[in-house]
């Protein structure tokens, strides 16, 4: 006889282009053949997990009881971000990836089999600290005033113009009901690659300083990935305690597309003299001129000119 456990579970209906629904009915059939209870919150809009995830978090929890979440990377740092509002941060959490991107499934090596998840639960599941990104900044508006955390990246730059072409387009939802919508994706990386300008950027880490002048990207990040799968940093690794900053530069255009196939095809852009990086527990990133940022794919509405402070910082997570 299983021992019993109680599943909280938050779902975001629209994570994956509604996979996160399908991944849910399959998790829910489980459940009730195994008798196991639980309870679904279903995402009203976007942000919701961060209070639900805060008011859960805020109150201790029995070991047999389990904070769930269903949906994509957006959703995580929503969760993992009203986590560290709470008061106890360290709450665990256990995720079912079902976004469209999945980033820190890949970076992090977690699988999406809901036999295995079940089995661990029912178990006795172990909790693995992982790395997180923490970030404060100073912007005109104030927008990065308040600690916040991310899974994946940073970015400041041409990822975060594509993202923010990409989460803006009117049609995308209409698109991605008839399965296209990573078709605007591809698109708006070419229009990108032709729009997004360059900018001054200093890097400071471990008491140094790095200037660079025709930054064309600069993204922080806990792992490899970034963009859906797009290995920008191959070392870069969510259990070594360090963030990365890779900077690349945009050097004439046949050069660049060479720069941007290496990083597409086998990882040679460390070697690339307009790819660079710094890995470091603690580093500060200054721009010199408005350009948008991306966390974790959600992009900042408008542009900013940045100092952003970036700490290491760690959540746990149900290992399966
Ligand atoms: N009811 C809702 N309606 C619209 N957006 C929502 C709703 N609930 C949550 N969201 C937002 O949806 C955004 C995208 O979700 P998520 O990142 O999980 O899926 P995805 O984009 O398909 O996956 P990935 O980021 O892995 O590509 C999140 O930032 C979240 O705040």
């Amino acid at each position: 006889m299983s021992k019993k456990i109680n599943l909280y579970i938050l779902l975001n209906p629209i994570a994956g282009h509604g996979q996160s629904i399908k991944t849910w009915s399959k998790f829910e059939h489980l459940l009730e053949k195994e008798g196991v209870n639980y309870s679904t919150e279903v995402s009203p809009y976007p942000g919701a997990f961060i209070s639900i995830a805060k008011e859960y978090a805020d109150h201790a929890h029995d070991k047999d009881d389990f904070l769930v979440v269903i949906g994509g990377d957006g959703s995580l740092n929503d969760v993992l971000n009203g986590i560290k509002l709470s008061n106890y941060p360290e709450t665990p959490i256990v995720y079912i990836p079902a976004g469209s991107g999945n980033d820190f499934a890949r970076g992090a090596k977690i699988s999406d089999n809901l036999h295995q998840i079940l089995d661990a639960l029912l178990d006795d599941p172990e909790v693995v600290s992982m790395d997180c990104g923490s970030y404060t900044g100073y912007d005109r508006n104030s927008l990065l005033s308040k600690r916040s955390y991310f899974v994946n990246n940073f970015g400041i730059g041409f990822d975060a113009f594509v993202v923010h072409a990409s989460n803006r387009q009117r049609l995308k939802n209409a698109l991605n009901k008839i399965n296209v919508g990573s078709l605007i994706y591809r698109l708006n990386v070419l229009g990108a690659l032709h729009k997004q300008d360059t900018f001054k950027v200093t890097i400071k880490a471990d008491g140094k300083r790095y200037d660079y002048d025709n930054a064309y990207m600069v993204t922080t990040t806990n792992h490899p990935y970034f963009g859906g799968g797009v290995p920008i940093l191959p070392s870069a690794n969510v259990h070594d305690n360090k963030l990365s900053t890779v900077v690349v530069q945009k050097p004439n255009l046949s050069k660049f597309i060479h720069l941007f196939t290496k990083i597409l095809s086998d990882g040679s852009q460390i070697e690339d003299p307009h790819f660079h990086f710094v890995k470091a527990d603690e580093i500060t990133v200054q721009t010199s001129k408005p350009e948008y940022c991306q966390v974790d794919g959600e992009d900042s509405a408008e542009k900013l000119i940045f100092k952003v402070e970036f700490k290491i910082d760690h959540f746990n997570l149900i290992k399966y």
